[in-house]
Order: C-alpha cells, then structure tokens, then sequence
C-alpha cells in the first residue's frame, strides 16, 4: 500500500473547532476558538510499499501525531491522506486502511487488559470479524512471530509476563490482523540493551520478510542502521527526508533542530578531523570498523611501496 501525505496539517485545539464552525455546528459551544499552534504544518511526503521509513524529530516536533494520521485515527485538519489513491477522509477507506495499517503506540504492553494472553491477541482479528474457526491459528502464529510459545502463554495473564513478554504479546495483538504495514512509536524505548536488540531484529526480520514498516525512534543510530529513508520533523514540519547518507550528511543542520549524528559517523568525523584518511557513507559500528581496517590497509600498503622504492 502506498501512503500518501498531501500538504497535511494538524491542530489539536483548533482544528475540530475549525471544522465545527466552517459546518455551522455547535456554534454557540466552540465560539471563536483560538488559532492554535499547528501539531503539523504542509507535511507532504509518500511511505512507499516495502520501505522501511524512520521519523525523527525533537521532543514535541509532531512525530506521534503525524503516525496517528497513517491508520485514520486522527485526520487531517487541512490536507489529504491518501491510501492507494483513496482518501482516509472517507470512513470506508480509513476503516479498511485501519485494518491493514497496524499501529503500535509507545509502551504498547500499557494497553493490555484481557485475562488471558490468548484473547488479548485474540481481540483484534475478533474485531475485525475474523471467523471464530481461525482465531486461534492466526494467535498461534502471532505470538510464534514474536518468539513466544502460545501453548506455554495462551492461558496465562498478560499481567503475569515480564515487561519484555508483555511487549512482545502486545505486539502480537496488532501481527494477529495480519497488517500490510506497521507503524511503530517508540518501539523499543524501556527495553535493556539486549532486549532492545533483539526487538529491532524483528522488527527488521518483518521488513525484511515484505511489511512494510514506518518507525518512530529517538536514536539516530537505530534509524541510520536499520531504515532506508529517513524523515526529520522540526516543529511540524518536515526539515528533511532521504537516505540515510543524505540526512546525515550535514550534522550542523541537524544540531540545530536539536538532533545529533548516529554515533559512528560522529566518530569517524573526528577521526578525519585527526587527519585519518577514512571514507564517508557508512552507519554502523561494524561498517566504521571495515572502514578503518581498509584505511590502515592502505597505509600499510603506501608504506611498503614507499619502502620497496
Ligand atoms: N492530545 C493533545 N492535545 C493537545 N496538544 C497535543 C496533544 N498531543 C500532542 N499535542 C501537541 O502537539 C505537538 C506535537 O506533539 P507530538 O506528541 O506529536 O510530538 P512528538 O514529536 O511525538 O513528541 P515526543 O518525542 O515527545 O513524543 C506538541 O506541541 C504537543 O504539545
């Protein structure tokens, strides 16, 4: 599904307000509301099917409420979203989007509630009117996809996993509806570090498997390894969009809307800035490592031909 923002923009208090009044309805209780700040302002931009798109952005930049924009749990207050050329603005389209676009909000494992495991994953593709017959396969190979083991966890309370568990159930919840795209705020935010680790290759190993996957993270790193385009939010509006190379290419312009550089490219800055002679385009620890082993490979070489000469 291709996901496209048309010159969107979001105000929390004056948008509902906005609409209301321009209706004629319930003029007398929204009054002249007042001209809010805009949450977002002329977003334009398309999540193009089977990538895997990162958002950054400083704290309050707009970033959930843009996602919230992507399964039509919010709409616009001027502009369009549209899906395959459908506008979510239409309650049949943004019902059937919602059924393919699963969105997975900060701290997911919060909303659990049902007594056990099995109908928390279970409720969803219920929703959705998913015959009773094939509840139980589409749970089993949910929570299979999260690496938990249904017959182990199917009877169980949610609220008797460990934080780690109950994640991965509550992610489960939203896999059983078998979306087309995932759209995740935070996703690993609280986990320890190898918790965390393992969470982003799965979410990776979806990626990698067709989902196409929008994700929301404070980590440039996270976002420089792992996505294969990036979107900067400043104050609502889009600062910048691209590859990774490109988005990172300038950490001065992104300083200054309070962002830094995945920590592998500041590093290999300062080695340059040192005067070792490395290569740009790279992200990840393992690619800066390469990088310097090729360096010193060419000194040695260098070295060896100045020797033999
Ligand atoms: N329910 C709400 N009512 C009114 N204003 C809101 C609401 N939610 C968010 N806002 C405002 O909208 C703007 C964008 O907020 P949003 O939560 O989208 O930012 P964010 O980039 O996700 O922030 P963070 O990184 O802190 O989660 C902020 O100014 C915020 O205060």
């Amino acid at each position: 599904m291709r996901l496209e923002f048309e010159d969107v923009s979001y105000s929390y208090e004056g948008g509902e307000a906005k609409k209301k009044k321009r209706s004629g309805a319930k003029k007398a209780q929204w009054g002249n509301a007042p001209d809010a700040p805009w949450a977002l302002r002329h977003v334009s931009f398309t999540v193009e099917p089977g990538e895997f798109l990162g958002i950054a952005g400083h704290t309050g930049s707009g970033k959930s409420t843009l996602i919230q924009h992507m399964n039509g749990l919010i709409h616009p207050t001027e502009g369009r979203v549209l899906a395959d050329g459908e506008s979510l603005a239409s309650k049949e389209v943004a019902r059937r989007v919602r059924g393919r676009v699963g969105l997975v909000f900060q701290y997911p494992e919060t909303q659990l509630f049902a007594a056990t495991v099995f109908d928390d994953v279970a409720f969803g593709p219920r929703n959705m009117g998913v015959p009773e017959a094939q509840i139980e396969q589409r749970v089993r190979e949910a929570l299979e996809r999260v690496g938990l083991c249904f017959e182990q966890l199917k009877g169980r309370s949610p609220f008797s996993l460990s934080g780690g568990q109950q994640r991965r159930v509550a992610f489960a919840g939203v896999l059983a509806m078998n979306p087309e795209m995932l759209v995740l705020d935070e996703p690993a935010a609280g986990l320890d570090p190898k918790a965390r680790e393992d969470f982003l290759n799965m979410i990776s190993g979806f990626h990698a498997q067709g989902t196409t996957v929008v994700m929301v993270s404070h980590s440039m790193d996270d976002l420089a390894a792992r996505c294969s385009r990036v979107l900067v939010l400043s104050e609502g509006e889009v600062f910048a969009l691209g590859t990774p190379a490109e988005v990172f290419a300038d950490g001065e312009r992104l300083r200054s809307v309070g962002l830094g550089l995945p920590a592998p490219v500041a590093f290999a800055g300062q080695l340059r800035q040192a005067g070792f002679p490395l290569e740009a385009g790279f992200f990840t620890e393992e690619q800066l490592a390469d990088a310097i082993a090729r360096a010193l490979g060419r000194a040695v070489a260098a070295r060896e031909g100045a020797d033999r000469r």
